[in-house]
């Protein structure tokens, strides 16, 4: 598979491996210089809308971003990140049972709350898993299948994440319609199996018995997970391809911001997550922080939202505005929108944990019925989640040294500008990037070297810094109105 490249600047020959970020809204390659990190070429593919979704479409998405990216042929290593959490089912032949459902799907609600009684309640799910299970996990979307589609549920030879079963396509032991595929040849990593709710990071092994739990006795027996491979572990492939662990997606964009303890990152993406390095797991039973596991063999505590990006997507909609007019008014309204304030339930909510909860403005009067005030409403509104969750996190002991900015929202201008105001810090922004796709690239110039650690690309590039002072009306408004459901 692997052709020899050489450098367009030294001439040199250089190994390049890829990196793959398969999102809830898109899938994106880069491929760039194992040694340097340097970008060579990049691809982008959208996924469908919904929250169900048939694996197919990411795996056609994925051959069409690699098409863009000017294919693999001169690749030698690849790694997968992707969105977590997602429910993917297969048969004893290897089939998608039913379409996966994803994190943000909220159908799953009710399992949560049974599961979460069942085994003792909420510090029992957090010092077991590192987390309390709300509708995003896998393990509640399991109980849900079970007690909805039973015929399907009894059908499950193996469950996998979103990740897990693209890096299964690739291997070739996914193999195509009809032909024979190998379940055993499945595998993931700590980061992702992290998310599912039946694997506890702190011992690095599956919890066959909530799976059981929420499938009913037994299940775990037939089921095949995923081998969970070690960081930096690998398999190559007959073709000479070697096939990193892969991650995560926040976990991956760790390694690709290469975070050390004290970075926060706020990423704006579909979902909205504030997430930290740490070398202690978390366990926080109140669910506001996930204890989930990183790339490294660290943990990665993270306070994930289901209203980030498509909030600015949605208010541009009203308003009959691009991103950019949308930044633009926000921009010219005053800090707290004179009172106008946005709670952004637009998908329900997962942190806190509201999944039937709609968006509701608070504080409108005659002055506050402007675009300027509702554009100001709704990045604060976004914001103001994710500075709940950072609280979440400094409660569990995360030490917050700097903030970095990343994912699509991060592209705005008032999103830059206003986020120093509400979390009272300043706020690095790197150019924007891919940086979920990098941390997989990453991953996999590591697993290529057979080195004890990641490569060093060095930090992100054209980081600029936003400053501002802090604006405690903003959380104070919306901490008022917050809970008025
Ligand atoms: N300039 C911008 N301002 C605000 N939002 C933006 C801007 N550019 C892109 N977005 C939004 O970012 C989102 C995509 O971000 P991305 O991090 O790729 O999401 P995901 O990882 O969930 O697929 C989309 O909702 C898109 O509309
Ligand atoms: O559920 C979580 C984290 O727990 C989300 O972060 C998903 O992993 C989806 O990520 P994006 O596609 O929004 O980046």
């Amino acid at each position: 598979m692997t052709a020899p490249t050489t450098s367009p600047t030294t001439g040199s020959p250089r190994t390049l491996v890829a990196g793959v970020d398969s999102s809830t809204q898109s899938c994106k390659v880069v491929v760039r210089d194992a040694q340097t990190g340097a970008l060579v070429r990049f691809g982008s593919a959208p996924h469908p809308d919904g929250t169900e979704v048939d694996p197919a479409a990411w795996w056609e998405a994925f051959g069409a971003a690699v098409a863009v990216a000017g294919g693999l042929d001169d690749v030698s290593a690849l790694s997968v990140g992707g969105q977590q959490h997602g429910m993917v089912v297969l048969d004893a032949h290897g089939d998608v049972i039913r379409p996966a459902l994803l994190w943000n799907d909220t159908r799953s609600a009710q399992a949560a709350i049974d599961l979460t009684a069942e085994l003792g309640g909420p510090q029992a799910w957090a010092d077991a898993t590192g987390s309390v299970p709300v509708a995003s996990f896998t393990v509640t979307k399991l109980r849900w299948l079970a007690q909805n589609e039973p015929e399907n549920a009894a059908r499950i030879a193996a469950v996998c994440l979103p990740h897990d079963w693209l890096t299964w396509q690739i291997s070739g032991a996914g193999g195509t319609p009809g032909a024979a595929r190998d379940l055993s040849a499945l595998v993931t990593d700590r980061s992702d199996a992290s998310g599912t709710g039946y694997f506890s990071g702190t011992t690095g092994k599956y919890r066959l018995d909530l799976l059981d739990l929420a499938l009913g006795e037994g299940a775990s027996s037939r089921i095949v997970l995923p081998r969970v491979l070690e960081p930096g572990e690998s398999i190559r492939l007959d073709d000479g391809l070697v096939l990193g662990a892969g991650a995560g997606d926040n976990a991956a964009a760790a390694l690709g911001l290469g975070m050390v303890p004290g970075d926060v990152t706020i990423s704006l993406g579909t979902s909205g997550v504030v997430s930290a390095v740490s070398a202690v797991p978390a366990a926080d039973g109140t669910g506001m922080a996930a204890g989930f596991s990183d790339a490294t063999g660290a943990y990665l505590p993270l306070a994930c939202t289901l209203n980030a990006s498509r909030v600015l997507d949605g208010a541009a909609r009203m308003l009959g505005v691009d991103h950019a007019g949308l930044s633009a008014l926000a921009l010219s309204a005053p800090a707290g929108a004179d009172g106008l304030v946005l709670v952004p339930y637009l998908e329900g909510e997962r942190t806190p944990n509201r999944p039937d909860a709609t968006g509701t403005l608070h504080g409108l009067r005659l002055a506050t019925t402007t675009p300027a005030h509702l554009a100001r409403a709704a990045v604060e509104g976004m914001l103001c989640g994710l500075a709940d969750g950072l609280d979440a996190l400094r409660a569990q002991g995360v030490e917050v040294t700097r903030l970095l900015l990343v994912g699509g929202g991060a592209r705005s201008d008032a999103v830059r500008h206003i986020a120093p105001q509400v979390f009272g810090l300043p706020i690095e922004v790197p150019q924007p990037g891919e940086y979920v796709a990098d941390g997989a690239a990453r991953q996999a110039a590591w697993a290529l070297s057979g080195e004890a650690d990641a490569p060093d690309w060095g930090p992100p590039a054209g980081t600029k810094v936003f400053e501002a002072p802090v604006e405690p009306v903003i959380r104070e408004q919306y901490a008022a109105v917050r809970d008025l459901l």
